[in-house]
């Protein structure tokens, strides 16, 4: 496969043209520095020259048996490929350049990312230093198997028990009903030899909760099942089928007490247990996680407006202006309404992931010296943050593809396949109305701690009771952004009041919470999207005396797009609040329009800044070329309807009934 840049067609060399900003300087900022975007195009270069690691039938014309081994195969090729040419997985992890290429469901990725994060994060010194060798070279192959037939949301409702047996040093794994069997780790049904397993602990009869062992399951040598575990595959799903999601059933299955991941809690020989010094330490991976589908999410985000906006270029369609030939679908309003929102909180959420990315670091770097007082702050952060990022990449990668109009339904355009594969993150990792509940627990307790004078952590201190008034012009950034602050105050301060006058009026706490949740989960994902917004107005305020002014302007104007267009989305609650009036809003509205039309001249080249190869789009609308139809129609000349011109079926079914006596 080689690398030269193809010529492109005329649209896009005028887009191109138009082009008033550095490309260069942008994909560094996007990478975050160029030493990186030069360690991604390495990456990427060295696995564009492994032919094997690119298909050459698409997966939606194999078995499902053929779709798996097929991935699995260019799997552990890039595993190969990354460690022979002095890379590793985690660096494919961190640029996105693996699991790009592979992300019809990656048998691997489990093992490289919550399997490894969980021997890093949960084992005690004698523990990492077995298991981490193993994992790293691939010696072991594992998964992280938490979610339940009958539990995924709620682990403390968890049914998997491993109750310690004092007499023989060993746990005793079971799942006592067919609700507990395990269900739909990624990996788990064929590939996995090994999974990390939350379990209830029972120690002399008493539940200590969901805890986390290293579980063997198959066979190193032969892969065959151990007795006492029944594992399989849970059957096709809406996306990642070449993935082997599983299932999994323990019968009385022992494994040694020193298979308890035990950094934080411990249980001794004797069948003592010792507590961790935060309760929810053992959630670490989750959370951890949690932060890489917030880039991972901007990422698949990403592609779609990529494939969206240069077909946007390309496509034309209808007289804007009658006899006038037709214009690029992108000159439409409607259409740059479309796309360019999305491409607003693309780079949103980029910076925002950074400063998460951040928090967790420092927080992670605390919890080493004993230090817990980050924890809540980080797990309401990385919860809200991944809930938006996930419900906006899903929302944007289906609006990307109503924008192709009917060749966005075409597999070979890929947006189906981006769609169903971040599709399914909106559920996994914390279902995101759950999370953004989570999120308002910690909004309703800071707003409570800070009325009784209390100080309040960094992401939380606007809602303090006696904000500072702003004393930025409305009509500024700072000054937008205040606003939407002032309307989550005001929110959380009308969720609040429910709270307490249901409480008040006989209601016991939790129905009260019951009662008021929709209106908490607004304020939840209206708190995230505000620092959402404090993040990008902050990085772009902050780049700007460092980068050159085309690229600042185009920053300025993106981060300008977002908060006018959060500001419309939330016009009923700051008009309810007074942040803004009627007159403000309709002077927003027609900014937004023009602000359009101003991003639509350099849409093209703020895509192609986010440098992401056509092999890696998979696409054939959005390929740096432009050359869509004639990609659209040699893909269709692949389908295996097309080897013969008469099909199997016409002798079997059509010709017997054109012969029918009907
Ligand atoms: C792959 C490549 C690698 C790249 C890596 C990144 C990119 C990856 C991208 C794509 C690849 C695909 C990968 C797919 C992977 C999917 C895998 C899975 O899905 S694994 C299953 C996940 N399962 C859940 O997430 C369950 C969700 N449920 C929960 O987390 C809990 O049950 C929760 C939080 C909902 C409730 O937990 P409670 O019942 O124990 O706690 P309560 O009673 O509600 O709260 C008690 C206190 O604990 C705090 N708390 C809860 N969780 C916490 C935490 N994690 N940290 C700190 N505090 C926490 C709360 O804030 C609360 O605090 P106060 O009492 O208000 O002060
Ligand atoms: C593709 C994919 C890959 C996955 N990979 C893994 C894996 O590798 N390992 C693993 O362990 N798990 C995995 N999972 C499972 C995943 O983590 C769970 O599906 C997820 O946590 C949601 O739990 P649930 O399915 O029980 O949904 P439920 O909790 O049953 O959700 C159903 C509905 O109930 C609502 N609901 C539930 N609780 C509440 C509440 N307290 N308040 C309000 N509403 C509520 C939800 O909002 C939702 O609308 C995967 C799932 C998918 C789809």
């Amino acid at each position: 496969m080689s690398v030269v840049v193809p010529e492109c067609c005329d649209d896009l060399k005028r887009e191109r043209g138009r082009c008033l900003f550095n490309k260069e300087e942008l994909t560094n900022i996007l990478d975050g520095g160029p030493k990186l975007t030069e360690k991604r195009r390495r990456i990427e270069k060295m696995l564009i020259n492994t032919p094997e690691l690119f298909d050459d039938v698409s997966p939606d014309y194999l078995s499902h048996e053929d779709r798996y081994s097929n991935e699995l195969r260019k799997a552990t090729q890039l595993m190969t490929t990354l460690e022979k040419n002095g890379f590793t997985y985690n660096d494919a992890v961190t640029t996105g350049t693996g699991l790009w290429l592979l992300m019809d469901g990656n048998p691997l990725s489990l093992h490289i990312s919550m399997f490894l994060d969980t021997i890093k994060g949960q084992s005690n010194p004698q523990q990492l230093q077995e298991w981490l060798p193993l994992a790293e070279k691939f010696k072991i192959i594992g998964t992280y198997a938490q979610t339940e037939l009958g539990h995924g949301t709620f682990v403390r409702g968890l049914e998997t028990t491993a109750t310690y047996d004092s007499t023989t040093k060993e746990f005793v794994l079971h799942s006592p009903t067919i609700t507990a069997t395990k269900w739909w780790p990624g990996a788990l049904g064929k590939t996995s030899n090994h999974a990390v397993v939350m379990a209830q602990l029972y120690l002399g009869g008493k539940c200590y909760g969901p805890h986390i062992f290293m579980v063997q399951l198959r066979d190193l040598e032969t892969h065959r099942t151990l007795p006492g575990i029944v594992v399989g595959e849970i059957g096709p799903r809406l996306g990642m089928n070449s993935n082997d999601n599983g299932f999994l059933q323990f019968n009385h299955h022992r494994i040694p007490l020193t298979n308890m991941f035990m950094k934080h809690s411990q249980v001794t020989e004797d069948g003592k247990y010792v507590k961790p010094l935060h309760s929810k330490l053992s959630y670490g991976t989750m959370v951890q996680t949690r932060v890489g589908i917030v880039y991972h999410a901007s990422r698949e985000l990403s592609r779609a407006l990529i494939i969206a906006i240069r077909y946007s270029a390309v496509r034309h369609q209808s007289e804007m202006v009658p006899g006038d030939p037709e214009p690029q679908i992108l000159d439409y309003q409607t259409q740059q309404y479309k796309l360019l929102p999305h491409l607003a909180s693309f780079f949103a959420l980029r910076f925002s992931a950074r400063a998460l990315l951040e928090v967790f670091i420092g927080t992670s770097a605390g919890l080493g010296s004993g230090k817990m007082n980050m924890l809540p702050e980080l797990h309401a952060l990385s919860s809200g943050l991944k809930a938006v990022a996930t419900n906006d990449a899903v929302k944007g990668t289906d609006i990307c593809r109503l924008a192709c109009g009917g060749h966005g339904y075409l597999s070979s355009s890929n947006l189906p396949r981006i769609y169903t594969a971040i599709a399914a993150g909106i559920t996994y990792e914390g279902e995101n109305t759950v999370l953004f509940l989570q999120v308002a627990r910690y909004l309703i307790k800071s707003f409570r701690a800070s009325s009784q004078g209390q100080t309040l952590p960094f992401s939380v201190s606007y809602l303090r009771v006696q904000p500072p008034s702003s004393h930025a012009p409305l009509m500024s950034d700072r000054g937008l952004v205040d606003a939407l602050g002032a309307g989550v105050r005001w929110m959380v301060g009308e969720a609040e009041r429910r709270l307490q006058q249901l409480v008040d009026s006989g209601h016991s706490p939790h129905a009260a919470w019951n009662a008021c949740s929709v209106h908490l989960v607004q304020c939840a994902d209206a708190h995230t999207r505000y620092y959402i917004c404090e993040q990008f107005v902050d990085a772009v305020s902050k780049l700007g005396e460092t980068v050159s002014s085309g690229v600042h302007e185009v920053l300025r104007q993106l981060c300008r797009l977002y908060i006018l267009h959060r500001v419309i989305q939330t016009a009923g609650i700051l008009l309810r609040c007074g942040a803004v009036d009627g007159k403000a809003l309709t002077s927003i509205e027609e900014e937004e329009c023009h602000l359009l039309a101003t991003l639509r001249i350099q849409a093209v080249s703020i895509v192609d800044a986010i440098d992401i190869k056509d092999v890696f789009l998979k696409s054939t609308l959005g390929a740096w070329d432009g050359n869509v139809y004639q990609r659209i129609y040699e893909e269709a000349q692949k389908s295996p309807l097309n080897k013969s011109d008469v099909t199997q079926g016409y002798y079997q079914y059509l010709r017997p009934l054109m012969k029918a006596n009907l």
